[in-house]
């Protein structure tokens, strides 16, 4: 440790004042950082002094670390991750080059451009969640990065609810494509209606802004070290989609498409013949066919059989094929990302970023609207991180301290994120006693979509009554409330999120098509692998590798050990018993792809950064303060209840509070012997007094977390290892 320290302090990150640490916006309260030299713990609370921490700790401990932002959609979480990983590239550098902030912007665009779609009130919401991790080697340099995705709301490319836009790079697609790619895609004419919501920007103010989105894609792009052919591809599956969208599906009679002109346009762009893409979105029962006779199988087993239960209308067949392109080409534009950061160097350890989408409720943004199953999905992930959080703070620290006999006055708090994540993702063996007198076990909510899917018949009411059966309370008393309300428009029902301070109203109609699985969807990339285009080809061969159970997972291809590790991860995930026999289930996809998440970070260390929208303005502003002294007022304006809300759904005053009682910073006795053997007796007799063995300023800077166990007073605590002797100034409090 006392090597790393001296060889590597001229390049800590306290040394570093990028511009980049201005990113946010000034009014946020961000350290002004200087370029004289700091210690580990001086930065003021951001999340800078977050990335630092974790970069001292993997280079002390050498151990995996991971930043995790939460909170509301729109509260800072993407730019926190991009502010922390800017900060760590520029302040430990890299091997070759092969990380910089320039490429870390350039992924940041590409990834804003696919992955974001404008909401009320954020022009940037992110639809997808992504683990960055950082590489580092023995010497405390990036070797390289790697990026996985997941839970991509691949749907949006097909449905929006009302007010919110697709996927960014359409319009800025619509917007920028010169003359002649827009022939050569048949988009020199715009359809009049699309089903997708893929429309042109009629103002001339947005056209300009879309376009010159646009260009910063494609030189975003460029930085990535993606070829123009590579772009010619993405451009072609992007206008395979908006076609797709324009032919549209007739609503009675067989399923077909609408115009056919438009899915001709489709068939042209994405390479294959109109009948081929025919069969792919609408015929796939033949496929279905086709495999069971060359397989010789007679039926199939009945948790396979997912045909069963409502059928499928031509719309969602049209919708299944759009969002299946759009997520193989996630997947796709993903690898290429991955290759320009890619190394085969040895590295240490690494730092892990994940952002995820936010916690959703339409209340934020004073929509009177119900919530959506997508947004269901998201806040299911925040709840799950949140009790991730839940257990590394109070859990696992209580844990520890009975195993080390250290009294603390704090007890576990009663409420846990956990009970609302029971609501959705419950499995009946997760359950110790079964509740007398119900019929089955309680299940969540998914795995009650799940099992509806397969029953003929089946409706959302049903599947709405048999959760509000195991998971609402009933009785009028309100403390005995359960995490779940029935409301009174069918199908519609409320889950007390954050707690039960937030309270989301979800409206369940057409869940149980969405949870089944959508075979036009599974073909997509069948059509992408066998177009007749090269560039096509060669941008998803690659894909085929795949096994078809972790498709929704991007970012599979690694170089180095460490990647090969991460992709081992999510692999194994993938191949457990439960996602054999869940392979066709839509909702197990949701579960086993979130599993996959938190088993990524699971063995790292986990900095959260709770981030809070601190306004909600009713005109459509929340989430943008106000400057100081912008409104005339000394103070900006904060929500504080919304605030409250925050503060007590996040737990963070809970944990506040057992910071302070416990014992935040610790070592275990090797390293704390090895580090501070200079104060041993045998050392001291060389000296005549304490106080010229040490520089105390030294000892500050080189080592704050100087003791066993560091209160929130930080008073070192020597008498632990006998060190009773030393002078009072060494026992410092800050
Ligand atoms: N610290 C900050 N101070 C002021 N504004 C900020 C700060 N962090 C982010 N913002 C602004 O807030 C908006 C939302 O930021 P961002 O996209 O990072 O939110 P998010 O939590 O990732 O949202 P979502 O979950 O919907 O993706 C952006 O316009 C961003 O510029």
């Amino acid at each position: 440790i006392h090597t790393l320290q001296h060889r590597y302090r001229s390049q800590l990150p306290y040394t570093y004042a990028g511009p980049s640490l201005i990113a946010i916006k000034p009014n946020s309260a961000v350290p002004s950082y200087s370029r004289k030299v700091r210690r580990r713990d001086s930065m003021p609370p951001h999340v800078c002094s977050v990335a630092q921490k974790a970069y001292w700790n993997l280079l002390m401990q050498r151990q995996d670390q991971t930043i995790m932002p939460l909170g509301r959609s729109g509260a800072g979480k993407t730019t926190c991750c991009q502010n922390a990983l800017e900060y760590l590239v520029g302040a430990a550098g890299s091997v070759d080059n092969k990380v910089s902030v320039g490429k870390l912007q350039a992924m940041f665009n590409v990834l804003r451009a696919f992955g974001t779609v404008s909401t009320g009130h954020h022009s940037a919401s992110t639809r997808f969640s992504m683990v960055m991790s950082l590489d580092f080697n023995a010497t405390g340099q990036i070797n390289a990065a790697h990026l996985q995705t997941m839970l991509l709301e691949r749907i949006r490319a097909a449905q929006q609810p009302e007010g919110e836009s697709n996927f960014h790079v359409f319009s800025q697609m619509l917007a920028g494509l010169d003359s002649a790619q827009r022939t050569a895609l048949h988009l020199h004419q715009m359809a009049e209606t699309n089903a997708f919501g893929i429309r042109p920007c009629l103002k001339a103010e947005e056209k300009q802004k879309a376009s010159v989105a646009f260009g910063q894609l494609q030189a975003a792009m460029e930085t990535l070290g993606i070829t123009v052919s590579e772009q010619k591809a993405i451009w072609r599956v992007l206008a395979g989609i908006y076609h797709l969208g324009a032919a549209g599906a007739c609503k009675v009679g067989r399923k077909q498409f609408m115009k056919f002109e438009w899915a001709n346009n489709a068939a042209d762009v994405l390479g294959c013949d109109f009948e081929e893409l025919t069969t792919a979105v609408f015929k796939h029962h033949l496929k279905q066919i086709l495999e069971q006779v060359t397989s010789g199988a007679s039926r199939p087993s009945q948790g396979e059989d997912r045909t069963a239960g409502p059928k499928m209308t031509g719309v969602e067949c049209v919708e299944g094929m759009a969002s299946g392109l759009y997520e193989e080409l996630f997947s796709a534009v993903v690898s290429l990302i991955n290759r320009s950061f890619s190394s085969t160097r040895l590295s240490m350890a690494s730092i892990m970023v994940v952002d995820t989408p936010g916690f959703h409720n339409p209340r934020h943004q004073k929509k009177d609207r119900a919530a959506t199953f997508e947004e269901l999905c998201h806040n299911y992930v925040h709840e799950q991180l949140q009790g991730l959080f839940y257990k590394r703070t109070f859990v696992s620290e209580l844990e520890r301290y009975r195993e080390e006999n250290i009294e603390v006055p704090f007890h576990l708090p009663e409420l846990s994120p956990m009970t609302t994540v029971a609501v959705i993702d419950q499995n009946s063996t997760q359950l110790h006693i079964p509740p007398s007198g119900e019929a089955d076990d309680p299940k969540g909510l998914l795995w009650i979509l799940d099992e509806e899917v397969l029953i003929q018949g089946s409706s959302d009411s049903s599947a709405l009554d048999r959760l509000c059966s195991y998971f609402a309370k009933k009785g009028l008393d309100n403390e005995e409330q359960g995490s779940l309300r029935k409301c009174e428009q069918v199908p519609q029902f409320e889950i007390f999120h954050q707690l039960g301070r937030d309270p989301v109203r979800y409206d369940l109609t057409g869940w149980v098509n969405k949870a089944k699985l959508n075979l036009s969807a599974e073909n997509a990339i069948q059509v992408l692998q066998q177009s007749r285009i090269d560039d096509l080809q060669k941008l998803f061969l690659p894909r085929s590798k795949m096994p078809l159970i972790c498709r929704s997972m991007a970012g599979l291809e690694g170089n180095s050990q460490q990647a090969l590790q991460r992709v081992g991860c999510v692999r194994k995930t993938f191949t457990s018993s439960f996602a054999a026999v869940k392979r066709k289930s839509v909702c197990a996809q949701i579960k086993l792809q979130l599993d996959a998440l938190t088993h990524l970070v699971k063995r790292s260390q986990i900095h959260f950064v709770h981030c809070l929208v601190p306004r909600r303005g009713a005109d459509g502003s929340e989430g943008k303060i106000p400057e100081l002294g912008s409104t005339g007022e000394e103070e900006p304006a904060w929500d504080i209840p919304a605030l409250r809300v925050q503060l007590s759904g996040s737990q963070l005053l809970d944990a506040l509070r057992f910071h302070r009682l416990g014992y935040a910073d610790r070592m275990v006795l090797a390293p704390f012997r090895r580090r501070f053997q200079v104060l041993a007796q045998p050392v001291m007799k060389k000296y005549t007094s304490a106080y010229e063995m040490v520089d105390e300023n030294k000892v500050r800077e080189t080592s704050p977390g100087a003791c066993a166990w560091l209160g929130y007073n930080q008073v070192c605590m020597f008498t632990c290892i006998g060190h009773s002797t030393l002078p009072s100034s060494l026992v410092w409090t800050e």
